[in-house]
């Protein structure tokens, strides 16, 4: 860890990053209605010596940090080092793993997650995406209503109107607007990632989750979704997994690097994004962000 600790709030330099600029920026999609504009960074979720095994095997320990409210925080590091296992953890992802077992503590605002009962609305409150785009078999339509059925959302014209606010919001609507009731599966990876990215949005959640979003996508569709995410800040708390370190270079307000020592994962250092990049203090971590390990 470096000598400033990110479990703190980030004070921002003048070297540091700059915010996002609603006013400025020509890429503001949607409402921005929940939360600071910008990245302003306030401790949201807590980890505190986290552990995960599966079965026998050790392969995250001692994990403790802090990710801050609108911040987009990267989780980089090596194949095998534990990222989507932290990942996981966050959402109890991990309690649909057999053999998996989580130690330690995780809390989300006054939520303690590992003890919560109440699983589907945490879930709710953090929401998934995956490396593959998994739209569901049906129509572009139905991909955003459906979970909003499931979650009680039985207005007709309120669904209508968070369908169009969600597939705004992650600029799919002009793209589609004139054939909602197209299966989804028709639409190109990109924008069947965009759609998946707004069915996690339709549930309104506070943390989005993402799990090597772009590692599918060919490089156009990966730009549009990399942008995207940076388009949340201050509007949603953003983890992602990236191998693409010139990607998380680009859009990490937050870095968190993770290395496998005879399987068992740590984290070697957590720091802001430029930091981690420019000057990160760990040996390994220079290392891995110059190409020179993992
Ligand atoms: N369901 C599982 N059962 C057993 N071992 C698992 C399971 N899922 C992951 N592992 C092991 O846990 C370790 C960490 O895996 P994890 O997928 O969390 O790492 P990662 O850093 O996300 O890797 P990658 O970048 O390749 O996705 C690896 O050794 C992996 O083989």
């Amino acid at each position: 860890m470096s000598s400033e600790n990110p479990n703190q709030p980030h004070r921002a330099k003048a070297t540091d990053r700059q915010p996002c600029d609603p006013a400025s920026d020509p890429f503001t999609i949607g409402p921005v209605d929940v939360g600071p504009p910008c990245c302003v960074p306030e401790p949201l979720i807590h980890v505190k010596n986290l552990a995960v095994h599966y079965g026998p095997q050790c392969v995250l320990d001692g994990i403790t940090l802090t990710i801050h409210r609108g911040c987009l925080t990267a989780l980089i590091g090596p194949s095998g080092c534990g990222k989507t296992s932290f990942l996981s953890s966050l959402n109890r992802l991990t309690d649909m793993i057999p053999g998996c077992r989580v130690e330690g503590e995780i809390t989300l605002g006054g939520l303690d997650v590992r003890a919560t009962r109440d699983v589907i609305s945490l879930r709710r409150r953090v929401g998934m995406i995956f490396q593959k785009p998994n739209p569901f078999p049906l129509s572009i339509r139905k991909n955003i209503e459906m979970p909003l059925k499931e979650h009680g959302i039985r207005n007709r014209a309120e669904r209508g109107e968070i369908l169009q606010s969600v597939l705004e919001d992650v600029g799919l609507w002009s793209e589609v607007k004139d054939r909602l009731d197209a299966a989804a599966l028709s639409l190109s990876g990109g924008q069947q990632q965009r759609l998946c990215i707004a069915r996690a949005l339709a549930l309104r959640p506070e943390v989005l989750l993402l799990d090597e979003p772009c590692s599918a996508l060919d490089p156009l569709s990966s730009r549009v979704v990399e942008e995207l995410l940076t388009r949340f800040r201050g509007r949603y708390t953003v983890v992602v997994v990236t191998h693409n370190l010139q990607q998380a270079r680009r859009i990490a307000d937050y870095a968190a690097f993770f290395w496998a020592t005879e399987g068992t994962g740590s984290l070697i250092e957590y720091d802001t994004g430029e930091r981690i990049f420019e000057t990160p203090q760990q040996p390994l971590t220079v290392a891995y962000v110059n190409g020179k390990a993992g």
